[in-house]
């Protein structure tokens, strides 16, 4: 047991020894009495504290006799609870991160000791409801009342403005995580309040401040106890791990995924990828398609083919559509659930939900199959089964190998939506796509070729994905770090050690301070043409920051290019008329990832 269960333990039997007195039970055990008092007096005396708590009890015990009327109050078992309750809950306060499972332990041990002790004396059951459920109901309902009132008015977080509900309770992130409202909201609030440091949480705060990035997550930063939801039963990926130790030697293994020989072989598989969606817009020139579905498929694809070198079928119409259902099923429970970390800690123990369990195998049926064919074929899945040249560790533990290629399923989907959200803003910015197309009609004429290497440089495209990965990230949540031992100073404020902490990526890749206009789609501010639409160029984090930023860049960036540059080279897109803007908006989901709805969308051939 740790130093504070023991801290409760020992502050509940003081607390227990109050409790007897007041059931006025005290002719029937007397030897409880001699044995509880004994023990509590024990412990108060062998610990580090003085003697004053001890005289407490007795001053209390003292005080009830002279004042028969509040005796009234104070022996009833209600009030022994509440008081139990409060010093509980001040107790826990002392503890970071305190462990679900070891604080329900303590509670359950005293209950279980407490209703021995009554069972023992074969008192009646209305006696047990009496003086052990009702009470235990009142203990709960005390626990509660404390904690609120103690987030909203005495916590160390009160002085920054937020959501009260926010400040309450961690139920208010989980409902806009879940219903994939988050970031939106976050900027909607700093908006409001006109402040760079918001509280969203109980114990965390929004900073929406450039200066803030470098502070935040710096070195090796600890994540916060928001990444606990996505580690459900020992499926730990390389995002999800708090642990700097195990980050640091999965880094390396992930790191040599992406090493420049890789992203060339990887490029000339995207090709591939990218000539089999041609041409499926080819058979559909002219029709309305949703490009939502049409390039979720082939972002299944393109990830299944670089991380396992399966092909997933979903292009050619024979591959698990179900699976889209599942992700979006898991990041939605990921959102809701993952957030309220004490009830992730208890979910480990009860049977896997069925959407987790839905999603997670479909992406491990996709490792079994690489994995029954052997050999060692280039794909990231290689990579990370083989070992950590430094400390020669690797992936050994089955769960955590599929957590981390379903992760590289997940990020690859995340490529895709950016893509459908950058072909949606070319098709409703008819002058950028012109302009687009012609800077790759000029490269072509000029004997380029549209390959990843060749195009890296195209001014006008990088500007495009820059602008869409700037207004569309797939991540707009931003990370979540823990404020170290130290605290840290920003925007003016310091801010307390082991508080929850994050830079929200949308409110910040948005702000006007930064980039003016910021909500508009405008590639030109990435071009020497409009510079004075990029006032703070450090606020462009779309990859992240420290050393949790994205492994995959320049292979999500190569993806990107190569099918935008493709796709815009030979159709002309338009919005489709069943296209609807408000409906897009509306099923547009934050789930700490971005999922968007239907896109109708008219690919035209040029060439015809
Ligand atoms: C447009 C596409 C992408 C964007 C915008 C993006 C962005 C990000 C961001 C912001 C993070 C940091 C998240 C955090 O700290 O919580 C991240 C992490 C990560 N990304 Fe990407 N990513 C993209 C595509 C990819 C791809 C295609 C892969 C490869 C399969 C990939 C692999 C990873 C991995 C493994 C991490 C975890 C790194 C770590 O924790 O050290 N990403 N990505």
């Amino acid at each position: 047991m740790t130093g504070y269960t023991i801290h409760v333990v020992k502050m509940s039997f003081s607390s227990f020894a109050m409790l007897m007195p007041s059931t006025g039970l005290w002719e029937h055990f007397g030897w409880a009495q001699t044995l509880v008092s004994g023990i509590a007096i024990r412990i108060e005396c062998n610990s580090d504290t003085n003697e004053s708590d001890v005289a407490s009890v007795n001053a209390f015990l003292d005080y009830q006799a002279r004042n028969p009327e509040t005796a009234a109050i104070t022996n009833s078992p209600h009030f022994a609870a509440a008081i139990t309750a409060s010093i509980s809950c001040i107790a826990l306060t002392q503890v970071q991160e305190a462990s679900t499972i070891e604080v329900l332990f303590g509670y359950g041990i005293l209950n279980f000791v407490y209703l021995s002790t009554l069972l023992m004396t074969q008192v009646s059951s209305s006696i047990i409801l009496q003086y052990w459920f009702l009470p235990n109901l009142t203990f709960l309902a005390a626990c509660t009342v404390v904690t609120v009132v103690r987030r909203l008015f005495f916590s160390s977080l009160c002085r920054f403005p937020g959501s009260k509900k926010a400040a309450m309770s961690n139920y208010w992130m989980a409902r806009q995580l879940g219903n994939g409202t988050f970031s939106k909201t976050v900027r909607e609030l700093h908006k409001a309040y006109g402040a760079r440091v918001i509280r969203t949480g109980p114990n965390e705060l929004s900073v929406n401040d450039v200066e803030a990035i470098d502070k935040i997550y710096s070195e090796k930063y600890r994540r916060g106890p928001f990444y606990e939801g996505g580690r459900l039963r020992g499926h730990v990926s390389i995002k999800d791990t708090r642990s700097t130790y195990h980050h640091g030697i999965w880094r390396r293994i992930w790191d040599k995924a992406f090493a420049p020989s890789e992203l060339k072989y990887y490029a000339a598989e995207t090709d591939a990828i990218v000539y089999k969606l041609l041409k499926v817009l080819k058979i559909k020139s002219g029709d309305e398609v949703n490009a939502t579905e049409l390039i979720n498929n082939f972002a299944l694809d393109l990830t299944a083919d670089l991380t396992f070198g399966e092909d997933a079928g979903m292009l050619d119409g024979s591959g698990d559509k179900k699976i889209f259902t599942s992700i979006r099923d898991y990041l939605s429970w990921l959102g809701y659930y993952g957030t309220l970390r004490n009830l992730v800690q208890l979910l480990g123990y009860f049977p896997e939900p069925r959407l987790v369990t839905s999603f997670r195998r479909r992406g491990e049926s996709l490792l079994v199959q690489r994995q029954k064919r052997g050999g060692s074929p280039r794909d990231i899945t290689s990579y990370l089964l083989a070992e950590d040249e430094e400390t020669r560790r690797k992936f050994s533990v089955p769960r955590r190998l599929a957590a981390n290629t379903n992760l590289a399923i997940l990020m690859g989907f995340a490529t895709g939506t950016t893509i459908t959200q950058t072909l949606r803003a070319l098709a409703k910015h008819k002058a950028i796509q012109e302009r687009l197309q012609a800077e790759i009609d000029r490269h072509l004429k000029s004997g380029g070729d549209l390959n990843a290497d060749s195009i890296k440089d195209l001014p006008y495209l990088s500007a495009v994905i820059n602008e869409a990965l700037r207004l569309y990230n797939p991540l707009p949540t931003g990370a979540h770090a823990t404020v170290s031992e130290r605290g840290c100073e920003v925007s003016g404020s310091k801010l307390p050690p082991h508080t929850q902490v994050y830079v929200p990526v949308l409110a910040l890749m948005t702000d006007e301070k930064y980039f003016p206009k910021g909500e508009e789609f405008i590639p030109e501010r990435w071009t020497e043409e409009r510079v004075e639409l990029v006032k703070d160029q450090r606020a462009f984090i779309p990859w992240g920051y420290g050393v949790h930023a994205c492994p995959g860049r320049q292979l999500a960036l190569n993806e990107m290019k190569v099918t935008i540059a493709r796709v815009i080279r030979e159709f002309e897109v338009d919005v489709g008329e069943s296209d609807d803007d408000e409906k897009w908006e509306r099923e547009w989901r934050d789930y700490s990832m971005v999922m968007v709805g239907e896109c109708m969308l008219r690919f035209k051939s040029r060439r015809a």
